[in-house]
């Protein structure tokens, strides 16, 4: 079952393609991450999904319903919910009024102090909007978009410019809605948030998706390198194994092959008569791979 079933989307400004017949899908209850470089299509693609931007041709199905139809738009908006990174809120409501008049759009809204509970503004219950911070206002925003149990969420940039204590929270709380079965479609810049909450990523750039699958997928998949360390043994700088470089007195070798690094470090210890101490072997993270992926133009 798909939550977002998009087939050959294509999107001309007006000045030529931006899609170039992007075809794209999610199924429903996962965590999907779209990345891309700025100017690679990411908001265009997010908001012909959404509906609030039309397409120029291709196939649509959210939620089993085609946003770009006013009907069927007028009913997905009661099934899906967009935290946008600003939104306008009237200044002068409290945060309860705000959140009550909002559940009264929908006929099952969550409790208003559940809701509240869940994003950690309890105690701001009766503030002011103009009184929040940017980091309540954020959680005011997710507070709304929860409100109407949405099947589907978009969410931009959740945890920017929130204190690590409010993020994690925040992340807790996305991973929680999947398990609800609810589909979340994210867009963030922050990877390691994307390699922590999605189940899966694609990635596009210049209006076509170069990779996707899950974040582990996409790290096995790319050609940055693991990293090979180990406490520097103290010999000189030519005597060190290939390829090494020492680094804050650490013997630093990059590899796509870790086995063989391995191997051939313990061989050359044993050359050297040394002992190697303080041994790590740190993969590439989701950032990385990441930045290989681009550099690269890796395809699918
Ligand atoms: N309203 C518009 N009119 C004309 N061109 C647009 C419009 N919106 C976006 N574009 C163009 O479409 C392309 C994709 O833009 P889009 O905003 O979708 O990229 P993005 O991946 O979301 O970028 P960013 O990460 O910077 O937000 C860009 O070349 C942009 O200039």
């Amino acid at each position: 079952m798909y939550a977002i079933q998009a087939t050959d989307i294509t999107k001309d400004y007006g000045k030529g393609e931006v899609l170039h017949g992007v075809s794209y899908q999610v199924p429903t209850g996962q965590i999907a991450a779209l990345l891309g470089p700025n100017g690679a299509g990411k908001t265009t693609l997010i908001e012909i999904l959404e509906g609030h931007r039309g397409r120029t041709s291709g196939r649509l199905s959210v939620l089993g319903l085609d946003p770009g139809s006013r009907r069927d738009f007028a009913r997905l908006r009661r099934r899906m919910s967009v935290v946008l990174q600003q939104t306008m809120l009237e200044p002068g409501l409290s945060v309860r009024d705000i959140l009550r008049r909002h559940a009264s759009y929908y006929p099952d809204p969550l409790d208003t102090d559940e809701v509240l509970d869940q994003v950690d503004l309890v105690e701001k219950r009766s503030a002011l909007v103009k009184s929040l911070s940017d980091g309540m206002r954020r959680r005011l925003d997710l507070a709304l978009a929860l409100t109407g149990r949405p099947e589907l969420l978009f969410l931009d940039e959740p945890t920017t410019g929130l204190d690590p204590v409010s993020r994690r929270r925040i992340r807790g709380l996305v991973s929680g809605l999947r398990d609800s079965g609810t589909t979340v479609v994210l867009t963030s810049h922050d990877l390691t948030e994307v390699q922590e909450l999605a189940d899966r990523v694609d990635v596009i750039r210049d209006g076509e998706f170069i990779a996707s699958g899950s974040p582990d997928d996409l790290v096995r998949g790319s050609s940055a390198f693991t990293v090979v360390e180990f406490a520097d043994p103290g010999v000189a700088a030519e005597r060190l194994p290939e390829g090494a470089a020492l680094v804050n007195g650490r013997v630093r070798i990059r590899t796509d092959d870790q086995d063989t690094v391995v191997r051939e470090v313990q061989e050359w210890a044993t050359r050297e008569e040394t002992e190697i101490s303080g041994l790590t072997i740190v993969p590439p993270s989701l950032d990385d791979a990441y930045i290989a992926m681009l550099e690269t133009g890796r395809t699918e």
